[in-house]
């Protein structure tokens, strides 16, 4: 069994986490930490995990977590970088959740985060966790960076296409997020009564999401240079993102329903929906699989991809699940075999 450790056990991403570990047949938590829920048993906050996961919450400890084979970052951007030198120096693997990792450059850390990167020759090393993308270089990582929650949908949608020089000129990311994607610690902005009944926009000049995209954009071809134009939205559902991708294609005569079977045909969490398919938010719910559904309306050189995720599964826990199971050569779906719930 490998060992694991959580920081920031009492999160969303943290909780999702522990339930999907829960089952994991190679996988042993022994490590949770939280400061606000220091010593309570983890049954005790998450009674759905009564008789499943028999530890207590700790405080974050770095010579205690050194004691596990593999630790995730459930926590705050910024948290995980402190700590991370010293856990790689003791040979840990880390996953961290949040974005301490995924930009290459530090200086764009600086400008979309706020702060100077605390490690950032550790920057070229880190992987980047989309699987779909980047499988082998998983394989070897010590450390992998698991993507945001609206890039993993958005970059999906647009791999195929992009990855086979296909699109021409700007694309368009119209993404909508329920509000668990503001985790467990947001104030007044996700309570029920601001944000039931209502729909709105935020982050429309820049979302910190933008340069991640497009980071993933450029790695998938060097050749793309469009403008990336971002607008992510608040919707009034606990769980799931909903992205809308308009891209143009340079090339009519493409078959982009085969080309998208055919780049997603081995993959085990990317759905490909048949022709049209109106993928729901739903149909993803507290499981690992990103549907999606590609369109060229009146066959004109717009394509419209509608990709769908739960964030706190593919956008986050679940895909650093995954993550962890290629790093340890065990079987991807190791813990993620699950379906979505209905209703
Ligand atoms: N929610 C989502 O859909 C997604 C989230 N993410 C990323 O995952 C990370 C976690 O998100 P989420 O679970 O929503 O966040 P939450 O705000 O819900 O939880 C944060 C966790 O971190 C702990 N924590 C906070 N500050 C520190 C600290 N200084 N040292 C150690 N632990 C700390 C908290 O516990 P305590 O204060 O008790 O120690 C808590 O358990 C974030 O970086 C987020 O951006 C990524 C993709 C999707
Ligand atoms: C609805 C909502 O607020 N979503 C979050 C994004 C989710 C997330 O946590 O992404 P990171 O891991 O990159 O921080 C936001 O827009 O800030």
């Amino acid at each position: 069994m490998m060992k694991i450790g959580i920081v920031g056990g009492t999160g969303y991403t943290g909780a999702e986490l522990l339930r999907l570990l829960a089952t994991h047949p190679e996988a042993d938590v022994q490590v949770i930490t939280s400061r606000s829920e220091n010593g309570k048993a983890v049954s005790e906050l998450y009674p759905g995990l009564r008789g499943k996961m028999d530890i207590a919450f700790t405080e974050p400890d770095d010579e205690v977590l050194s004691r596990c084979d593999l630790v995730f970052f459930a926590t705050p951007n910024g948290i995980a970088m402190q700590s991370v030198p010293a856990l790689l120096d003791k040979g840990v693997k880390v996953i961290d959740l949040a974005a301490d990792f995924r930009l290459s450059n530090p200086a764009d850390w600086k400008q979309w985060y706020g702060v100077d990167h605390a490690c950032p020759e550790l920057l070229d090393e880190a992987v980047y966790g989309l699987p779909e993308m980047n499988r082998e270089a998983i394989r070897q990582a010590r450390l992998v960076a698991n993507p945001g929650c609206y890039p993993t949908a958005t970059q999906l949608g647009l791999l195929p296409l992009v990855r086979n020089d296909l699109v021409e000129g700007h694309v368009i990311v119209d993404a909508k997020s329920g509000v668990s994607g503001a985790g467990r610690g947001a104030k007044v902005a996700s309570l029920m009564c601001e944000v039931s009944e209502s729909f709105k926009a935020y982050g429309v000049a820049g979302h910190r999401h933008l340069p991640e995209i497009r980071q993933g954009l450029s790695r998938m071809s060097a050749r793309f240079n469009g403008e990336l134009v971002f607008v992510p939205h608040l919707t009034p559902m606990i769980r799931g993102i909903h992205a809308t991708t308009y891209a143009t294609v340079k090339d009519r005569s493409v078959d982009v329903q085969g080309l998208f079977e055919e780049t997603f045909a081995n993959e085990p969490f990317v759905d490909v929906m048949p022709a049209g398919s109106l993928p729901e938010t739903r149909s993803v719910k507290a499981c690992n699989q990103c549907r999606i559904a590609v369109y060229r309306p009146q066959g004109g050189d717009t394509v419209v991809i509608l990709s769908v995720i739960d964030n706190l599964v593919k956008g986050a826990a679940g895909q650093a699940i995954q993550n962890m199971n290629i790093m340890f050569g065990l079987d991807e779906k190791a813990g993620l075999d699950v379906s979505a719930m209905m209703p």
